[in-house]
């Protein structure tokens, strides 16, 4: 059978949540750099012996809090989310053992066995977020459809949302014709001429 990407993506409020970073070098950066590009209020701990200076940086900008320390059990207390991005594998397989243990969710960054979830591509305007995953079999690609979809979706996109949500509360009638009225009232935007099934 064709291959096909089973990952059901969800959207966090990571405001909410306590995220563990483990480790303070370039992969820590990248991973930093991503979380807080999307989601600039994201609730993080970074823990590693040595953090790179733009990580610091970085860090000083958002709500992260930095440990120099080498990475312990203790440091999953009241974590959500778990990143593992050091240079020495017992380690990254440790804290993935520790997290699989207490059933925390786990990513041994660039190390696709040892992930319960991916990082994606991420593309923002405005309150439309859109997430790219290959699968874990190409992050180049994810990367370049990212750059690809920040390009051709219009930073407009935003006001026909806001347009909506204003139109929405004006329209009178139950919940079945509320969602009627908005169907019809958007049908032309996907430039098809019969929308044959609302379901796809
Ligand atoms: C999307 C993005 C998000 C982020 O990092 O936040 C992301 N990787 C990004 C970039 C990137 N990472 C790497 C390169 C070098 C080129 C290359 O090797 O392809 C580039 C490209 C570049 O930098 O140009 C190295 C790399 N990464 C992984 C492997 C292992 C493997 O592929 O098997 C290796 C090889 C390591 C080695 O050689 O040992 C694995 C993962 N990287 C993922 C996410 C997850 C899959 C996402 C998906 O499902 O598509 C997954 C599975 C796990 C994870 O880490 O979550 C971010 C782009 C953000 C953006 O630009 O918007
Ligand atoms: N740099 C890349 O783009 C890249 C690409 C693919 C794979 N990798 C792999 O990913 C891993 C990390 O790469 P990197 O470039 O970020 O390495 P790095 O040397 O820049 O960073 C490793 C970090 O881990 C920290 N660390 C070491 N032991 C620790 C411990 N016990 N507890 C907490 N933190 C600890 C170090 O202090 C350092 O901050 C390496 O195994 C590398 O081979 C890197």
């Amino acid at each position: 059978m064709k291959e096909r990407n089973n990952l059901y993506p969800i959207f966090l409020k990571a405001k909410n949540l306590n995220v563990l970073i483990v480790g303070g070098g370039n992969v820590a950066e990248e991973k930093l750099h991503f979380l807080t590009k999307s989601s600039p209020d994201a609730k993080v701990t970074m823990v590693s012996p040595m953090f790179r200076q733009g990580t610091i940086e970085l860090a000083s900008k958002h709500c992260v809090t930095i440990v120099e320390d080498v990475y312990q059990e203790k440091y999953l207390q009241g974590r959500h989310m778990v990143v593992a991005t050091t240079d020495i594998p017992e380690v990254n397989v440790r804290v993935w053992k520790d997290c699989r243990a207490q059933a925390k969710l786990v990513n041994v960054a660039d190390n696709p066995p040892y992930c319960d979830f991916y990082m994606g591509g991420i593309v923002t305007k405005g309150n439309v977020k859109v997430a790219i995953s290959t699968n874990g079999q190409s992050p180049t690609t994810a990367k370049r459809l990212r750059q690809f979809f920040e390009e051709v979706i219009p930073e407009n996109v935003d006001d026909l949302v806001k347009n909506l949500n204003e139109y929405r509360k004006t329209i009178k009638g139950d919940f079945e014709e509320k969602v009627e009225i908005l169907n019809e009232f958007t049908k032309g935007l996907i430039g098809k001429k019969e929308v044959e099934n609302d379901q796809d």
